[in-house]
């Protein structure tokens, strides 16, 4: 069964939980525990072949024994990297992030530098008080060879399930035979993530 190990990364409160547990429940939560870094873990099934996904949801503060920038590059197959639209320095955050993933990735064939990583301005919803124009956006990615998607956890459940789903599609086209550093700790099961979800936020909607 084939491993596919996807970073979600970004500057701080850009949404990063917020997505991947749309992605994994269906559901968008106004407030998410983040005082630790976790993987999610999930079992898929793409055109017929039995996936297990990891998704690493970087903590934004520091906490022991976090993985640095380079570490959580080297061990993910995909990248989904994401800012704010109505944060400028998100977005100042997230090209570094996707500059980094470009030196470290120099020896990566040219068509999985195209596909595996993706440039994604999230909360859309909120376009009224907009810092960061989709041009701007769409020419980062186009100037990094990344995907790009414009979309809001909050109201786009469908955008945020296609854009996932592509990426695990991808990566595991991809075939990586990298060497990969595993995390034996941090790893979260779905009953965690509905608790942490549910049990633990730091205030309701
Ligand atoms: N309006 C709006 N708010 C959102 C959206 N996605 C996330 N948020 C809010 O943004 C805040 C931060 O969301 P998180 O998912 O915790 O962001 P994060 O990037 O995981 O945060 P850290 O782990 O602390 O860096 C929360 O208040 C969310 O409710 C969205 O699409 N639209």
């Amino acid at each position: 069964m084939n491993d596919i190990k996807l970073a979600v990364l970004g500057g701080e409160g850009v949404g990063k939980s917020a997505l991947i547990v749309r992605f994994l429940t269906r559901r968008f939560i106004g407030e998410y525990a983040s005082s630790s870094e976790c993987i999610y873990r999930k079992r898929l099934s793409i055109d017929g072949r039995q996936l297990n996904l990891e998704l690493y949801d970087p903590c934004s503060q520091a906490c022991e024994g976090k993985l640095t920038l380079t570490d959580q590059i080297h061990w993910a197959d995909g990248f989904i990297v994401v800012y704010d639209i109505s944060d400028r320095s998100s977005f100042i955050k997230a090209k570094a992030v996707v500059h980094l993933i470009r030196e470290l990735n120099l020896g990566v064939a040219k068509r999985d530098a195209d596909t595996l990583v993706f440039l994604v301005g999230n909360k859309q919803d909120l376009c009224h008080v907009r810092e960061v124009r989709r041009e701007e956006g769409q020419r980062l990615a186009a100037e990094s060879q990344c995907q790009f998607y414009e979309l809001s956890a909050a109201e786009h459940y469908q955008e945020v399930v296609l854009m996932f789903s592509k990426m695990v599609h991808n990566a595991s086209l991809g075939g990586k035979a990298k060497e990969r550093r595993r995390r034996p700790s941090g790893s979260k099961s779905m009953a965690k993530l509905i608790n942490n979800v549910f049990g633990k936020r730091r205030k309701s909607v």
